[in-house]
């Protein structure tokens, strides 16, 4: 079997246009555009692109952004204090705080102080337990986007053995419960799983997102199965591999995100998808 690419790029590009009609459907209504406040701590140079990526994106899209790029020594308290004033601005529909910040500070404290309703991410607990309790309202982003994908390809789930590789805070635990919400059987596998290849192996539904490039060899992925690549790493030529080793992979699987131009950029669509249903919810 060969597997089809799943591009992620031209499906976040779908997603993107969808909200920007809608944009201008609120506009025409004499509404306002939907506003999102972008918090950058440092100067990460991953976090730096990411942000500026998300920047353009909503440009194209007709939402309102408010930068707020900060030294690395901002203090905690000058950070809750930012948060707090965006979270009364009624201008400003979410919040977005680029992970990771440094390492002075504490990530739990800010994305709790975060407002629910503002909550675009999907980080904040309480979001997270509307989720987990099958009501979700704000969904983290990478997850959501992946969700989306497996849709877009008409994946039937019910049935289906989904393995997560990895099991962070921003995919792979909020992810598990998107799949278990789809009706898949889902296991997370994570670094203290003994027989990682027993368990790829059988996977119908496989996501890496362990950030561990190559961790996933080709030939223990399962003939026919879905393959989702989150991870994102640079090899020694400074180029972008995944999570999964390509094209050993690709060769047995029906489907695969490639990396870059798969999750990525619907990482970006989802937050302004986000964005939009908080500017919705709040008139
Ligand atoms: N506050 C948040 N912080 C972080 C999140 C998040 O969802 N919210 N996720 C990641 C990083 N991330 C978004 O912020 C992100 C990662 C990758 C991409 C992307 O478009 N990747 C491209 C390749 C980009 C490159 O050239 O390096 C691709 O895969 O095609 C977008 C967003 C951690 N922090």
């Amino acid at each position: 079997m060969t597997a089809q690419i799943i591009d992620g790029k031209a499906i976040a590009l779908d997603l993107r246009h969808s909200v920007a009609e809608k944009v201008s459907q609120r506009i025409s209504q004499g509404l306002r555009p939907p506003g999102l406040g972008v918090v950058l701590v440092g100067s990460d140079p991953a976090s730096n692109l990411y942000v500026k990526r998300k920047r353009e994106a909503c440009d194209a899209a007709g939402l309102h952004t408010e930068d707020h790029h900060l030294p690395a020594e901002t203090t905690q308290d000058e950070l809750n204090q930012l948060v707090d004033r965006m979270n009364e601005d009624p201008n400003i529909d979410g919040i977005l705080v680029q992970l990771p910040l440094p390492e002075h500070m504490n990530p739990d404290e800010i994305l709790l102080r975060i407002r629910p309703d503002k909550d675009v991410d999907g980080f904040h607990p309480y979001n997270l337990g509307r989720l987990t309790q099958r009501h979700p309202e704000l969904r983290p982003c990478t997850p959501a986007g992946i969700i989306h994908l497996l849709d877009h390809i008409g994946t039937p789930y019910k049935g289906q053995h989904a393995v997560i590789v990895g099991a962070s805070n921003i995919v792979g635990r909020p992810l598990s419960m998107e799949l278990l919400l789809k009706g898949a059987t889902v296991t997370v596998a994570h670094r203290f799983t003994g027989d990682l290849p027993r368990f790829v192996a059988d996977a119908d539904l496989l996501i890496a997102a362990a950030g561990k490039p190559g961790l996933v060899h080709g030939d223990w992925v399962k003939e026919g199965a879905t393959v989702i690549d989150v991870g994102i790493n640079r090899n020694e030529e400074g180029k972008l591999i995944g999570d999964v080793e390509f094209a050993p992979a690709a060769e047995r699987a029906a489907w695969i995100t490639p990396v870059p131009g798969g999750v990525g950029p619907m990482t970006i669509a989802m937050l302004l998808q986000n964005t939009l249903e908080a500017a919705e919810r709040h008139g």
